[in-house]
């Protein structure tokens, strides 16, 4: 299949502030590689600049992973995951940022839930909300509150995730489908249904992948996932549209990462490394 629409293009004069500034907030101690491998992925995907808010142990940690990553330290919990008081910092903080990926490795500690909360009311804001930052929102009751226009969101839910958010079980996947679109519709979001294959929904359509392999079924791949839909929000695209292109590019690099690693192999640093061939290979006009 190709690739369901072009990568965006740079202007010649382009500068990285043109480019989209990205944040991608989660991680927690025990978890930093999670949300570096966003974050990281977002780089890969051709953000100008990029950010990683994270409670303060994890910094040096997530720091390390890459020299172009900048870091955000915010307050912790004894047990290294965001506190309540994390959210004041963080408020300060969003201002310039284009897109917001939120949740990796983020636990769904007190703290992260009210991360997630201060992210919901930013509603002129581009967001991703993955992994934790989608259990939060099934504890907080998001999936039953009344019928809204949540705003810009794409949510990247597993089916484990899923299950939390629509209580349809992953053995019923047409159900989880047609739950996952009930609940856009209830939201006005775009939500990526993870597997093989993917399919994302919105309230009105959906869109089957039907690249990538069971080789991505490893932990990180979905982190570099959220990454990289993030990096395409904050370069200009809209959530449907960032949601087609993260999910066929990244089922296009696990392609590339299974060929040269083997599917039992490759891991989704192998994935995420193979971001640039396909990027170079819109640059180059092979696909
Ligand atoms: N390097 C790291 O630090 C990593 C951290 N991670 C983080 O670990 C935390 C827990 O996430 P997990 O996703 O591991 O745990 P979860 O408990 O959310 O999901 C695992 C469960 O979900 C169900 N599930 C998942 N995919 C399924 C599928 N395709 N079909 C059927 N059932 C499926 C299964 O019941 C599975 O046991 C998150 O914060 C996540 O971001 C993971 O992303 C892995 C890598
Ligand atoms: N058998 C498979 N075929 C195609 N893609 C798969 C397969 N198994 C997993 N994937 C993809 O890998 C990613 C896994 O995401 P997720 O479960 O959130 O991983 P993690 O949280 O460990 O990063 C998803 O994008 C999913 O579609
Ligand atoms: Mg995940």
């Amino acid at each position: 299949m190709p690739p369901p629409l072009p990568f965006p293009t740079r202007a010649s004069d382009a500068h990285k502030g043109d480019l989209g500034r990205v944040l991608l907030i989660g991680g927690s101690r025990g978890m930093a590689g999670s949300i570096s491998l966003s974050a990281i992925a977002a780089l890969h995907t051709g953000s100008g600049l990029v950010s990683a808010a994270v409670p303060d142990r994890c910094l040096e940690t997530v720091a390390s992973f890459h020299p172009c990553l900048m870091t955000i330290p915010l307050k912790q919990n004894s047990q290294g995951q965001f506190c309540t008081d994390a959210v004041s910092e963080l408020t300060q903080r969003i201002g310039p940022f284009d897109a917001i990926g939120c949740g990796p490795g983020m636990s769904t500690s007190e703290g992260a839930i009210e991360v997630v909360r201060l992210l919901l009311r930013q509603r002129n804001r581009k967001r991703v909300f993955d992994a934790d930052a989608i259990n939060c929102l099934a504890t907080m009751g998001w999936p039953t509150t009344a019928t809204s226009d949540a705003g810009p969101i794409v949510l990247t839910p597993h089916p484990g995730e899923l299950l939390r958010l629509t209580g349809v079980a992953p053995s019923e996947r047409d159900g989880q489908i047609d739950a996952a679109q009930a609940l856009a519709a209830q939201h006005n979001v775009t939500i990526v249904v993870k597997g093989g294959p993917t399919v994302v929904v919105a309230p009105e359509q959906r869109w089957t992948n039907d690249n990538g392999n069971p080789g991505m079924a490893t932990g990180g791949t979905g982190d570099v996932l959220a990454g990289m839909i993030t990096s395409l929000l904050g370069q200009g695209m809209s959530p449907w549209d960032a949601a087609r292109l993260g999910v066929w590019l990244h089922g296009a690099a696990g392609d590339e990462a299974a060929k040269t690693h083997g599917q039992a192999g490759m891991t989704a640093l192998e994935l995420l490394l193979a971001i640039p061939k396909l990027t170079a290979a819109y640059e180059n006009g092979t696909i």
